[in-house]
This record gives C-alpha cells, sequence and structure tokens, in this order.
C-alpha cells in the first residue's frame, strides 16, 4: 500500500538529493535510512533538533542574566540566594539547627526501578534545599543500600556531601525516645520541633500502593509517630500525604522560623487543592480553638 509519510531527509532538506526508494517487504532500517515519519512525529524531531542546537545559546544567556540580576539586587540591596562560596560556610556541623532528620531507605523491596529513580531524585532535592540553608538540618539517610545505593552512585561525589550517609538502621543509631516517625496516618499531630529529637521520613514512592506502611511499623515497633499539623490550618481536597522533599522542606522551613501555616501554604502543591482555614486562634497560640479537637 502507498503510504502518505515523508521521507524525513526529504521534508529537513529538500535539495539533498532523492535516496533510492525502499523496495517492498524491506523496513527502512535494512537499507540504512531513517525510517519514515508521519507529519507529527518529523514537528516533533525538527523541534527537538532546533532546540539541541539554540540550547547551549540559550542557557549562556539565562546565565548572563541571572549574573546581571545578582548585580542587580547587591546595587539595590536586595538579598538573593546563597552563592557558591558563601555555602562553603553553611555546614551541618557549624549549623544553629540541631534538629535531626532521617529519611529511612529501607523500602527497597517495597519499590520498582522507577519508583526507586524517584526516591533518590527527591533525595537529591532534599540535600540540595538543606546545603542551601543558612542552618541547615542534622540530615541523615540510613539504611542506604541495594538498588537505592546503586542510584545513588551515579551521583557523583555524593559520598563528600554534607549528609551523613549510612547503610545501619535509623533505631540502631538514635534513643528510641528521640525517634519521632512522620506519617500523614498516625494520629498524633506535631506541634513543634524540638531540638533533641530525630524526625524520620519515610523513604517510599509508592503512590498509596502501600498506605498506612510506616505508621504500622512505627506502631509494631514502638517508636513515637505524628503527622503534620497540616489539618490545623488547611482544608486539603486530596490526601495529607506529600512527598519525602516536600516533607523536608516544610520541616527545614519551620526550624528557620516559619509558622506552619506559611510553610505548608508555601510547599503544599496548589494542585493538591489547598485552602487556608479561616481561624486566626491558630496563628495566636494564646488563643483556644475547637475546631478538629476530635
Ligand atoms: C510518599 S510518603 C510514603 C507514604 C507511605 N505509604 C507510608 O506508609 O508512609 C513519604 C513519607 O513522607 C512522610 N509524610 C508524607 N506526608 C506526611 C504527612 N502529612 N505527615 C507526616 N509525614 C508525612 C512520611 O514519613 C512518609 O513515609
Amino acid at each position: 500500500m502507498e503510504s502518505n509519510a515523508l521521507n524525513i531527509d526529504e521534508k529537513l532538506e529538500p535539495n539533498l538529493p532523492k535516496k533510492p526508494r525502499i523496495e517492498e517487504g524491506c523496513s527502512a532500517e535494512e537499507h540504512g535510512e531513517k525510517p519514515s515519519m508521519s507529519k507529527s512525529q518529523l514537528k516533533k524531531l525538527k523541534k527537538k533538533e532546533y532546540w539541541e542546537k539554540n540550547k547551549r545559546l540559550k542557557r549562556a544567556k539565562e546565565k548572563a542574566a541571572a549574573k546581571e540580576k545578582r548585580k542587580a539586587d547587591r546595587v539595590n540591596g536586595v538579598a538573593g540566594p546563597p552563592r557558591r562560596k558563601e555555602l562553603k560556610n553553611n555546614s551541618m556541623a557549624s549549623s544553629k539547627c540541631k534538629t535531626s532528620v532521617v529519611v529511612d531507605l529501607s523500602f527497597d523491596d517495597k519499590m520498582d526501578k522507577r519508583s526507586i529513580e524517584k526516591c533518590v531524585k527527591q533525595l537529591l532535592r532534599t540535600y540540595s534545599l538543606n546545603r542551601r540553608a543558612e542552618n541547615p538540618m542534622q540530615l541523615y539517610f540510613t539504611s542506604l543500600s541495594g538498588e537505592s545505593l546503586s542510584e545513588m552512585k551515579k551521583h557523583q561525589g555524593y559520598q563528600n556531601w554534607d549528609v551523613k550517609i549510612t547503610d545501619t538502621r535509623y533505631n540502631e543509631m538514635f534513643e528510641k525516645e528521640k525517634i519521632v516517625y512522620l506519617s500523614s496516618e498516625s494520629e498524633n499531630v506535631l506541634e513543634k520541633l524540638e531540638d533533641d529529637k530525630v524526625y524520620v521520613i519515610g523513604g517510599l514512592v509508592d503512590h498509596n500502593a502501600h498506605k498506612g506502611l510506616c505508621h504500622n511499623l512505627a506502631v509494631q515497633n514502638g517508636i513515637n509517630h505524628a503527622q503534620l499539623p497540616i489539618g490545623e490550618y488547611l482544608h486539603m481536597k486530596s490526601r495529607k500525604v506529600l512527598t519525602i522533599d516536600h516533607v523536608f522542606e516544610i520541616l527545614l522551613e519551620v526550624s528557620a522560623g516559619a509558622s506552619w501555616k506559611d510553610a505548608f501554604l508555601k510547599i503544599i502543591p496548589k494542585r493538591k487543592g489547598v485552602e487556608e482555614k479561616n481561624d486566626i486562634s491558630k496563628d495566636n497560640p494564646d488563643c483556644v480553638s475547637n475546631e478538629d479537637s476530635s
């Protein structure tokens, strides 16, 4: 049957001499040619080629613009994000924040390859947020082994990062009384962050396939647990389960002095259908509210 599809070389470079026609019964690849494509595939390919060509130029322009902006901000006295040189002074050791956060990476057997990749991406973002903070939290990645470790190894130099990485389990590293396992399923609500406590985030990307897993494990092991106080300040149309990096970002904001409410409003994605509760007593701890008291 005759096909309407265009040969890619003809379309992209119409002046090129025509290549010999592909004989019926043989694929384009067998002739050393690119396979014929539909119009939309061709359009996509052209876009990709254009993007590849202009990518470097665009990046250079963006870099120059960012530099200009930083310069202007400095002149106008606007504080921008910390620069690489400044970050060198912001280490966990010198941080005023002594609150510990653990990401418990003992869930390889509950995740497929793609979820492990996503999990490690969230770890990278968690690390990067902490690294850029004026007062980083004391951050641990525990039980890192197997597939997660292999995925982590793709990121050169991770061994030298300012985060404590270990294959030991968090409950062999810290006193039981100090540990609080964070879980949206917990009936306890976290009120404030305490310096001597260790807050554990489950390193699990499961799209709710293992609902309540971390909570159940904490209960079985007699470990304290608590949920973030989202319901105290916000109505949410979807589940209150957040990603690892979002949970960490909220803890980091609060540890730096933000209110829970401001941290939630800043970090929880709008697509989760977040709406402020108009209960002023939560902003003023001296007032008492009966809302959500059950
Ligand atoms: C994507 S969730 C994993 C959900 C998983 N089904 C579970 O059993 O926890 C990743 C982790 O973020 C933390 N987390 C997410 N939302 C939270 C919330 N609303 N309150 C407290 N911790 C939360 C928990 O530690 C959780 O294990």
